[in-house]
């Protein structure tokens, strides 16, 4: 499992401040929330953490090494789901999460039975043989969820995953969430949500207006 730590990291472009710096650590195990206004920098620092943007200042920490999306090490650990991922129209949503599962080393009945089980958790396995352009936004929500569950992954990321989801599904991603921290799972999630912060994350860091 890994420790996920950010030291006085910001983000500015020219002389816009994105992120103000911000410092914390996510030891296996436990769930940070991000919270803050519209615009106050969580995506922002989200990706940071996910290695896909660098910090203007300081450094974020995967087991002591600086995040880099380059690394395998990075990518292998990290499972990050920053808004909604580019499906594949040709594939249902069943195919989709086992081709996912695969590409991170789950294989034959061993991905099947991961993409069983997260879309069993997210109750969206009724509808495991549909394509992406038959989903409600709620569905399409819970498949973007499941892509991130479904591979194997020691740090967890989520931007706003309560977005599209009545309170029924929220409460899903919630336990299925809950569950990887008891695994020892570090997750970063990031909400407006008051009630998913209660249900999920032990920390919280609050952003403020750059
Ligand atoms: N590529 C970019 N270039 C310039 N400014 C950007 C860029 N991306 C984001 N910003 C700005 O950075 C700030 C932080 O944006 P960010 O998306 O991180 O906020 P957020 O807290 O996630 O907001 P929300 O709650 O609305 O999702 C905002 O002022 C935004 O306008």
């Amino acid at each position: 499992m890994s420790h996920l730590e950010a030291h006085a990291v910001s983000v500015s472009i020219d002389s816009e401040m994105l992120l103000a710096p911000v410092s914390f650590a996510v030891p296996p195990g436990t769930a940070l929330a991000v919270r803050g206004a519209n615009g106050s920098g969580k995506t922002t620092l989200l990706r940071l953490l996910s290695g896909h943007l660098r910090p203007t200042t300081g450094t974020a920490l995967l087991d002591g090494r600086p995040v880099d999306e380059r690394s395998r090490t990075a990518r292998r650990g990290i499972s990050a789901r920053i808004g909604l991922p580019a499906f594949a129209r040709e594939l249902t949503m069943h195919e989709q999460l086992r081709f996912i599962a695969t590409t991170w080393g789950r294989t034959g009945s061993t991905a099947t039975d991961a993409a069983d089980a997260t879309m069993r958790a997210l109750g969206i396995f009724e509808l495991r043989n549909r394509f992406v352009n038959e989903l409600s936004s709620g569905q399409t929500q819970l498949l973007a969820v499941a892509t991130a569950l479904v591979r194997p992954f020691d740090v967890l990321i989520l931007d706003e995953p309560e977005q599209r989801l009545d309170a029924h599904r929220r409460d899903l991603v919630a336990a299925a969430v809950r569950r990887e921290i008891d695994r020892g799972a570090s997750v970063v999630i990031a909400s407006h949500s008051a009630e998913l912060v209660a249900s999920i994350a032990g920390a919280t860091v609050t952003l403020g207006q750059p």
